[in-house]
């Protein structure tokens, strides 16, 4: 896009102009609330017909105006400057400016019988604006788009925001619209710089740097985010030092060895903004020692980083988000960014980076540094890592170290320290947990003056769109304009298009909205799904286990289900969060009686009179329990799961007793029971939950992984241990209960099936039949609302709101089925129902349903969904053809299995 004077004029005048913000600048500043601009169309088609009727409200309408005469023109105009005032426009020509078109008046009357003017004449063009003056260089004061239609026009900034409005303009006037056009509407100089397809419109992007494609360095802010960034490592040389730089200007290694890996060279844009000292380009080259290691999709993920924080993927913006699935090596391959910039650089092969900080939750600091040692050894690197011996002033003081790995925790507390440190390169490890940027681990971080910045999780967006704004705002900052500007012109429409109200008009922009969305984050985010690394794997077997409830929980959860609290809770009286208190204490009851008698009692003995609802909810459950229950004693056979568990552990011992098993649950007490069943039976084991110091946490899964231990058992709570540690040692893993995010679970589940692992991978997922649990397990299933929108959006934690009708399915114990997850599917077998053995046969020969057969069967980590559950084997617990020994051996307790096998053919 042409943009005359506008960028030039910026200087000096900051203040006035912070609208003439590109790649979506945030403007703190702008507090008016923004006009929808997902609406933009609708509005548009109505503002012929209400035109009469918004004005009359409008408080920018000159009253006397009100009613349009003949000979005048009406303007609507929202700048404060103007606001009551009606402009008159008036010629202002200049001799070098192109003929200022005076938009002349109208004929009210013929106005309203115009109406009949088609959508398709609604056009779009790139303006600038600026107040209106004679001055033959304008000052310029922002970019805007101007949207026309028929005779009104519509004039937003870049934040969507609505700076101008008017209709009644003489119809040719605004048609024969061009570039290059001068023009005064709604108190406003503009000039037309373009005209804008209606696609970019519709889509969101003429928002975006002004219209111009990410990769087109289009306005001042993507220009300044050139910053040189190598200055801190390669000096402005003299010509010496230039020429003796030349000299030694070879490749660190051998581009043209076979096998090499070469980074792209920069392009000329890059040369010219980069290497204004012209050194000689050198080829980057990766470590062949490293090569040799990588994965395909390794060499492209270090392809990736490397060019993204050079700056080469998009005008200099040195921000990545590698979101590859969990288990591909993300750790690897940022491994071999550091060691490649921290030796190398593409002019004259001078190093791009010295120093890096690596930040990571606590318990995966040694981990990291034990990733250096495994792929670099302790000679080419050297790491310090942040523990309670050892402090970020040694680091500070020493020059021996070039990277610093710390815990998010210790991060917060040692900030000012670690501000004094120039570090070139920022590693968010789990870095999901910056999807918001009021807490202050992401408020510490964005205080870091570091730009080149990367961002690793698995599970990059759990949520919604306003994290995934906060993840790529904290990369690359102000890409995607200020918040406000973000909701109205992508979350909006995309939230709004899947309503099942939506319009096909808002569909269709949510569509467009969030394409463009995924196009232009996507130049900077990269996603691998575990399918890549299937081949590299075991096979996974993986088991969701419905396990039919003893029969002391069968009758307290009938009792918590007839309770006062429950009977409230469904008919709405309750406010608060008491429905929480019912849904907590059912969860606990599935998990184990005992643990719901712990409650009671802890209750009983200190109650305060604003708990009445928890005591209601109580009331007579004690009764039900034995009278001399002792919760230290409890038994297998009071839990459904716990007993199925017992039987499992005991024939994961018989048939491989050399193999081990993750058990994880997101209880501690739970983890005490499952300790406790541990001790009972003489199985070794080991524990890592978030009482478990951060500096014994390694120490306990290199116990583990060890293939000296003896530990049969590895408890871990999932919330304090799921994210990126590798427990390969183990080749089953339990989850003993199910959270209400989907992508817990999945964290837990894959520690075990990833790289490194010898044997076939076996997960078991244990629900108690008929209960909330199986309810919390659809859940998961079922919603995907916005998944796929930009990446794995996945809306499934607000478990905190529910309807009456959704917690009168919460409530209902269905005692009679099999498996009502299996029910819900809608499946033709007869399994899981009452069945002869002739459809348990029939059954048994289909193997499994294929009610979707067009449906891809998916192992990418994403949470299921029903039609994918519908692929899986399925098996009734006393299904006579049962040949999965392990689930042969536990069927006793079983109502009903899903299986699924990854990589199959390999299957031991
Ligand atoms: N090319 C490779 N060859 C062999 N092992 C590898 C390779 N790449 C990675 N690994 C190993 O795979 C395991 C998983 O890698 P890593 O911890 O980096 O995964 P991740 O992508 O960070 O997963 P998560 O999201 O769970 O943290 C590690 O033990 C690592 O050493
Ligand atoms: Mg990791």
């Amino acid at each position: 896009m042409r943009r005359s004077a506008a960028p030039s004029q910026l200087q000096g005048n900051s203040l006035k102009k912070p609208k003439f913000v590109p790649p979506g600048r945030s403007n703190p500043s702008l507090n008016e609330e923004i006009t929808e601009v997902n609406l933009d169309i609708k509005l548009l088609e109505g503002a012929a017909s209400n035109a009469f009727l918004q004005a009359e409200n409008d408080s920018g309408v000159c009253s006397s105006n009100l009613l349009p005469t003949k000979g005048k023109t009406r303007e609507i105009n929202n700048e404060n400057n103007y606001s009551g005032k009606c402009f008159e426009a008036s010629a202002v020509t200049t001799l070098d400016s192109p003929p200022l078109v005076h938009l002349a008046h109208k004929e009210v009357t013929e106005f309203m019988g115009q109406e009949e003017e088609s959508d398709s004449l609604i056009k779009y063009f790139n303006v600038v604006w600026c107040k209106p003056s004679k001055k033959k260089h304008k000052k310029w004061e922002g970019d805007a788009i101007l949207i026309v239609k028929g005779r009104s026009f519509t004039l937003k900034d870049l934040e969507g925001k609505d700076i101008g409005r008017g209709i009644g303009y003489k119809f040719k006037e605004l048609e024969k619209i061009e570039e290059g056009q001068t023009l005064m509407i709604a108190g406003k100089e503009i000039e037309i710089m373009g005209i804008i397809p209606p696609d970019d419109f519709n889509s969101g992007r003429c928002f975006q740097l002004g219209g111009g494609s990410p990769a087109t360095p289009s306005s001042q802010a993507a220009r300044k985010c050139f910053s040189n960034p190598f200055k801190s490592v390669c000096k402005p040389s003299s010509k010496e030092n230039r020429q003796n730089g030349s000299q030694n200007c070879k490749p660190r290694h051998d581009p043209h060895a076979p096998n090499s890996l070469v980074m792209p060279r920069p392009d000329k844009n890059h040369q010219w903004m980069f290497n204004k000292n012209h050194f000689p380009l050198v080829d980057v080259v990766i470590d062949p020692h490293l090569v040799y290691h990588l994965r395909p999709h390794q060499k492209e993920g270090i392809k990736f980083l490397y060019e993204t924080v050079m700056g080469m993927r998009m005008n200099g913006r040195c921000g990545a988000i590698l979101a590859d699935e969990m288990g591909l090596g993300k750790t690897l391959q940022c491994i071999s960014l550091i060691w490649t910039l921290q030796c190398q650089g593409p002019y004259g092969g001078k190093p791009v980076i010295k120093k890096t900080l690596i930040v990571t939750p606590g318990s995966l600091v040694n981990n990291w540094r034990k990733e250096f040692q495994k792929w670099l050894g302790s000679e080419r690197i050297k790491v310090f890592t942040v523990d309670q011996d050892h402090k970020v002033d040694e680091f500070i003081k020493s020059t021996f170290y070039s990277v610093l790995i710390i815990s998010y925790e210790m991060l917060l507390r040692s900030l000012d320290q670690i501000k004094n440190v120039k570090f070139d390169l920022l590693i968010c490890d789990e870095g999901h947990r910056l999807k918001n940027s009021a807490i202050k681990t992401t408020t510490a971080l964005i205080s870091l003056s570091c730009e080149k910045r990367i961002i690793l999780t698995g599970t990059p967006v759990q949520n919604d769109l306003q994290e995934f704004f906060a993840l790529i705002d904290f990369v690359n900052p102000g890409i995607l304009g200020s918040l406000s500007s973000y909701r109205k012109i992508y979350e909006e429409p995309i939230i709004m298009s899947r309503e099942p109200s939506a319009s096909e008009e808002e569909k269709k922009l949510g569509e467009r909205r969030a394409a463009e969305l995924t196009c232009l984050t996507g130049v900077f985010i990269l996603r691998r799904t575990q399918e890549v690394i299937n081949k590299y794997l075991p096979p996974k077997i993986e088991n969701v286990v419905f396990c039919r409830p003893g029969a002391l929980q069968i009758e307290l959860y009938q009792k918590l289900l007839n309770s006062q609290a429950v009977r409230f809770c469904l008919q709405g009286l309750l406010e608060n969060s008491s429905h929480l208190i019912c849904i907590g204490a059912l969860k606990k009851l599935c998990n184990h009686p005992c643990l719901l008698f712990n409650s009671i009692k802890e209750k009983e003995h200190n109650s305060t009179c604003d708990e009445n609802e928890e005591r209601s909810l109580y009331e007579g459950l004690l009764r039900v329990f034995p009278a001399d229950y002792n919760p230290l004693l409890f038994t297998e056979k009071e839990s459904g799961k716990l007993q199925v568990l017992s039987k499992l552990l005991a024939v994961i011992h018989g048939l491989r007793p050399t193999e081990k098993v993750v058990l994880v649950s997101n209880y501690t007490q739970t983890l005490n029971i499952l300790q406790e069943v541990c001790k009972r039976h003489g199985y070794a084991y080991t524990r890592l939950d978030g009482q478990t110091p951060i500096s014994q946490r390694q120490q306990i899964v290199d116990g583990f992984n060890s293939k000296y231990s003896s530990d049969f058992i590895f408890l871990l709570s999932s919330k304090a241990g799921g994210v990126g540690l590798n427990l390969i040692g183990g080749s089953h893993l339990i989850l003993y209960d199910i959270d209400w995010n989907p992508a817990t679970d999945i964290q837990a589940m894959s520690r075990v099936w990833r790289d490194g692992q010898k044997h076939s991978v076996y997960i078991y997922r244990l629900l108690t039949t008929g209960t909330i649990e199986e309810k919390i397990y659809q859940r998961q299933i079922s919603k995907q609302n916005l998944s796929g929108a930009v990446v794995d959006v996945t809306k499934t934690s607000e478990h905190t709101q529910f309807s009456v009708e959704e917690l009168k399915n919460l409530f209902t114990l269905h005692e009679s089925s099999h498996c009502i997850t299996h029910d819900l599917l809608d499946c033709t077998c007869t399994t899981g129902k009452d069945h002869t053995d002739d459809s348990s046969e029939k059954f048994a020969m289909s193997g499994h349903c294929q009610l979707d057969p067009h449906h891809q069967k998916s192992n990418s980590l994403k949470p299921l969904s029903m039609s994918q559950l519908k692929q899986w084997k399925h098996f009734s617990g006393d299904d006579l053809n049962l040949t999965d020994p392990f689930l042969k051996g536990i069927r006793e307790n079983v109502s009903f299995f899903f299986q699924n096998i990854t990589n199959q053919a390999t299957a031991m």
